[in-house]
């Protein structure tokens, strides 16, 4: 049990569903991230995924693909995201962390250090959507030591592979509404909900929905049945189109508005 936990557990008594943003730690730069953070949590995020920028971004749209090139101008790696979160709960934020990275920067930092950090920097749930399921035994001990829920990847085509997936699951379940990457979508296939209403079936997780919702419409549909919903590239579009105003020290305040109005329109 952890600070994510109990966040679902709250959101469940009050029969609200966790609108979840992912951005990207460092874009436009270090110290704007730490206000954004905060404009989430204030706009009506209830838990945020912190994405650490990668330089092969397999999973990724073009939208978060220019956000990890912008971030790595900063240097990021794992060690700023977690130090990021840490200013960020410094600074009064008081939702969970997700942290999102692929599984290279992972291996390159050493399974056992990561999850200490992770632990060290009261992270509640890492998400790596290329750990190969043959690594995933380790991790996720890892990860349980460390009270930081390896939470799942499951995708339409999951099919036989769901109920192993489901076994090991922590945290949430991520139900990947659609094929492809990520990026903002106009619609989804036409099963999207009996898909998530067969994960559901199969877990006392709570379940959440990701890729491609990008309006308050969007999350008001999945947030029928979904106990939570993920926002990354629409939300990543907003801090890339407010850049200018976000580096200017004179309207940066300005910048943060547009980001909270967007993420506040999202929240049902
Ligand atoms: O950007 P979208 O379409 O709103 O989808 C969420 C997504 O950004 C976030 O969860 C994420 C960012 N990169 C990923 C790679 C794989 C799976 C999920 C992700």
């Amino acid at each position: 049990m952890n600070l994510m936990d109990q966040t679902f557990q709250q959101l469940k008594l009050q029969h609200e569903t966790a609108l979840i943003p992912f951005i990207t730690v460092g874009d436009p730069d270090l110290d704007i991230t730490v206000d954004i953070i905060k404009q989430l949590e204030a706009a009506g995020a209830d838990m945020v995924e912190l994405g650490v920028p990668y330089s092969d971004p397999l999973a990724d749209g073009p939208v978060i693909q220019r956000a990890s090139q912008r971030a790595l101008q900063h240097h990021v790696n794992i060690e700023v995201v977690i130090e990021t979160a840490q200013k960020a709960r410094n600074a009064g934020v008081k939702m969970p962390f997700i942290l999102f990275t692929y599984f290279n920067p992972v291996l390159q930092m050493g399974l056992s250090r990561f999850f200490t950090a992770l632990h060290k920097g009261d992270i509640s749930g890492v998400i790596i959507p290329d750990l190969p399921i043959e690594e995933s035994e380790e991790v996720r001990e890892l990860a349980d030591a460390a009270n930081v829920h390896l939470v799942p990847l499951v995708a339409p085509t999951s099919n036989d592979r769901i109920s192993h997936i489901l076994s090991k699951a922590r945290g949430f379940v991520y139900c990947v509404s659609s094929l492809g990457v990520t990026g903002e979508r106009a619609s989804f296939f036409s099963g999207v909900e009996e898909f998530i209403q067969t994960v559901k079936e199969r877990t006392d997780l709570p379940v959440a929905i990701g890729f491609g919702i990008s309006s308050g419409e969007q999350v008001a549909r999945f947030s029928k049945i979904c106990d939570g919903v993920v926002v990354g590239s629409a939300i990543v579009r907003q801090i890339e189109a407010n850049i200018p105003l976000l580096l200017d020290a004179k309207r940066r305040e300005e910048g943060l508005l547009q980001i909270k109005q967007f993420v506040s329109q999202l929240k049902q």
